[in-house]
């Protein structure tokens, strides 16, 4: 795809109690799970992390926050300045059924929008979402006003919604954003892995 695939892995996994990006799922650490698929459909990729020496054996080219400790909205910030195309698509380390159709379906519906996110029954889905190099004044606006979530910027800027309908060919909302905050999340991801065979 003609857009840049950014990870974000800057976070503190406190509710892992350890980082989370480095737990195995499928035999492979979470973060080199997105790192496989995201080089296989993208031209760029870019891990944003504040610790770049625990993931330096996967050879990515990485960035780190402007000002680290903010949250992903400065980690959306240092992976856009990051990017080599007018849009990227940014998602968690900890979410393992990203699905490729589902990506390339948002990064197509991008051209004239800022966002480009899910919204599956109303709730925004911005850790797994499009974002454009036209989000960078409200993103700077915001983090210096102390505004940290990633939705806080979406009134700023052109937003374009995915749809339950829209949604619905690419498998169930659970599944594709899931993530893995906790251990028992984790588990779960594994259960969903054994079930497929
Ligand atoms: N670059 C960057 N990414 C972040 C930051 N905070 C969270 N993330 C990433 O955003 C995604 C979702 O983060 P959360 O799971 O909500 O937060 P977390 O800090 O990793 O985990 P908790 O401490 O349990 O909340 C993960 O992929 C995180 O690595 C940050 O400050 N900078």
């Amino acid at each position: 795809m003609d857009a840049c695939g950014v990870i974000l892995a800057g976070g503190r996994s406190s509710r892992m109690g350890r980082n989370k990006a480095l737990l195995a799922l499928d035999g492979k650490p979470l973060i080199q799970r997105q790192v496989e698929r995201l080089s296989a459909w993208f031209r760029q990729v870019v891990i944003v992390t504040n610790t770049p020496g625990e993931y330096a054996f996967l050879g990515v080219p990485m960035v780190s926050d402007r000002v680290p400790g903010l949250g992903p909205l400065a980690g959306v910030e240092a992976g856009l300045r990051a990017s080599r195309f007018e849009h990227a698509f940014f998602c968690a380390v900890d979410m393992p059924f990203i699905n490729e159709a589902l990506v390339r379906f948002m990064v197509q519906a991008a051209p004239g929008y800022d966002i480009v996110v899910p919204a599956p029954g109303g709730e925004y889905e911005p850790m797994h979402a499009v974002y454009g190099r036209g989000c960078l004044p409200s993103i700077a606006r915001n983090l210096e006003a102390g505004r940290l979530r990633l939705i806080s910027i979406f009134p700023d800027v052109r937003v374009r919604e995915i749809t339950d309908a829209e949604l619905l060919p690419f498998g169930e909302p659970e599944r594709l954003f899931f993530n893995c905050n906790t251990p028992a999340d984790l588990e779960e991801a594994r259960r969903w892995l054994e079930e497929e065979g």
